[in-house]
């Protein structure tokens, strides 16, 4: 593909109620969409008439707020297991992508495989894993007792799972030799039992930023979901991470990166920014600094004066990359640790941008264009309502640009996604 008509690729992050923190606050949210498969398929149908490349969901095993006490945030975490919920939107829609989140600290590398080599067959060739080690306490604790492993040994553990996943899915008993697997941490001694995927392999996606999770991804990813606030964090991210492929023998393209996107749009700037201040109004500042206190793995941020700055902090064995962007912002814009959470709580560490179809398009097509994103995962702050807005009035702006397809071409991910069929 020449760079002229280089287009941007877009994932429909779905999210129950939405991916602000209050949107299940929100009146036109649908409380209880979590659980409402008509409400999941709606949204995939939408993102599929906008042409988007894939819906994506994110996943964790556990109830994420148990420890927080605010019974506020739980309807956010309420909602389907995602791989059965993208099986069953699997056969209600056609074309559009379907990548949901697994862990590699809770799950062995055979069942896995298999799970998603179903969802690929089941979709004609449009699944997807988005590859995480899981970096919460809370999930830990309904695998064992034994807690989160240290960031080191659950990134020692992917490397070896995605190995033995991505050879399963070519065919071979585990392992790249194709002699099967035996190691301490795991073995398996024979092929799936399942043929090929009609995209070669399903499409692998991951998210985890720090050093050894950039290495991962190039060794192994075809598409990297990140978070960067900044055009000058983002454009950091992309080079080092493209920079990394050579050494395994990969090219540039080979990987597509794809930032998530948070936008509120709407037909004018002042509607947009009425929009966001609504949104933002409804976040409690106890739910704001419990979230900042997980990003931070800092289980007593509330002890702190919430108008002062961040105390100092060690290195976190959690979300290493989000503490770090945290820090980086706190210190760059100067907040308080009730700026820093109300910041944080609207779109979760992501890039916002709040502005008329024009201005959001503007954006992306800067960073796009900059050399700092393949592409965007958008992340709707309440749905359905602003799924819909970015649809009809975002895509058909990046269309009238020549930056998003105005249909499909191909029938896989892989297609859309422009990825080489894996060997
Ligand atoms: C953009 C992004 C999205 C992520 N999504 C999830 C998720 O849905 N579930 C999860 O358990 N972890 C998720 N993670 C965290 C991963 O578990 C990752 O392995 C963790 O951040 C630790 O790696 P890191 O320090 O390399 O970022 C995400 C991380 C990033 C950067």
């Amino acid at each position: 593909m020449t760079a002229a008509s280089r287009q941007m690729k877009l994932g429909a992050f779905l999210w129950a109620t939405g991916h602000h923190i209050a949107a299940w606050r929100h009146p036109k949210a649908h409380v209880t969409a979590g659980i409402d498969i008509d409400h999941y398929i709606q949204l995939a149908r939408t993102a599929e008439a906008a042409k988007f490349d894939m819906v994506f969901c994110e996943d964790a095993a556990g109830l994420r707020e148990a420890n927080v006490a605010i019974s506020s945030q739980t309807s956010r975490s309420i909602g389907f297991e995602p791989i059965s919920l993208l099986s069953a939107l699997a056969v209600q829609t056609s074309r559009i992508g379907l990548v949901s989140t697994a862990s590699t600290s809770y799950n062995e590398p055979y069942g896995l495989a298999r799970t998603f080599l179903s969802l690929d067959h089941l979709s004609g060739g449009r699944g997807g894993w988005n590859l995480v080690t899981s970096a919460s306490p809370i999930e830990a604790a309904n695998f064992g007792s034994t807690g989160l492993r240290p960031h080191a040994d659950r990134y020692q553990r992917a490397r070896e799972f995605a190995e033995v996943v991505t050879g399963l899915w070519r065919g071979k008993p585990g392992g790249a030799s194709g002699s099967g697997h035996d190691s301490q941490s795991f073995s398996v001694r024979d092929p799936l039992d399942l043929p090929r995927s009609p995209q070669g392999a399903p499409v692998l996606v991951q998210a985890g930023a720090s050093d050894v999770g950039r290495d991962l991804a190039a060794r192994t990813a075809d598409v990297v979901f990140t978070a960067a606030q900044t055009f000058e964090e983002a454009k950091a991210f992309y080079d080092d991470l493209k920079g990394r492929l050579a050494a395994y023998g990969r090219e540039p393209d080979d990987i597509k990166i794809m930032p998530g996107v948070a936008p509120v749009v709407a037909e004018t700037t002042t509607q947009a920014q009425e929009k966001y201040e609504e949104l933002q109004e409804l976040i409690p500042d106890d739910v704001g600094v419990a979230l900042l206190s997980s990003y931070l793995s800092i289980a007593d941020l509330w002890r702190y004066p919430i108008d002062g700055p961040l105390p100092e902090l060690p290195p976190s064995e959690g979300m290493q990359s989000r503490q770090a962007l945290v820090i980086e912002q706190s210190r760059r814009d100067n907040l308080s640790i009730r700026q820093l959470a109300r910041h944080f709580a609207g779109a979760r560490g992501h890039w916002r941008i709040v502005g008329t179809a024009a201005q959001v398009a503007d954006e992306l097509q800067a960073r796009f264009e900059g050399g700092a994103a393949d592409g965007f995962n958008v992340m709707p702050s309440y749905f359905p309502g602003e799924l819909d807005a970015f649809a009809t009035l975002v895509v058909p702006e990046l269309q009238r640009r020549g930056l998003f397809r105005k249909d499909y071409e191909g029938r896989t991910l892989r297609d859309h996604l422009g990825l080489k069929r894996p060997m």
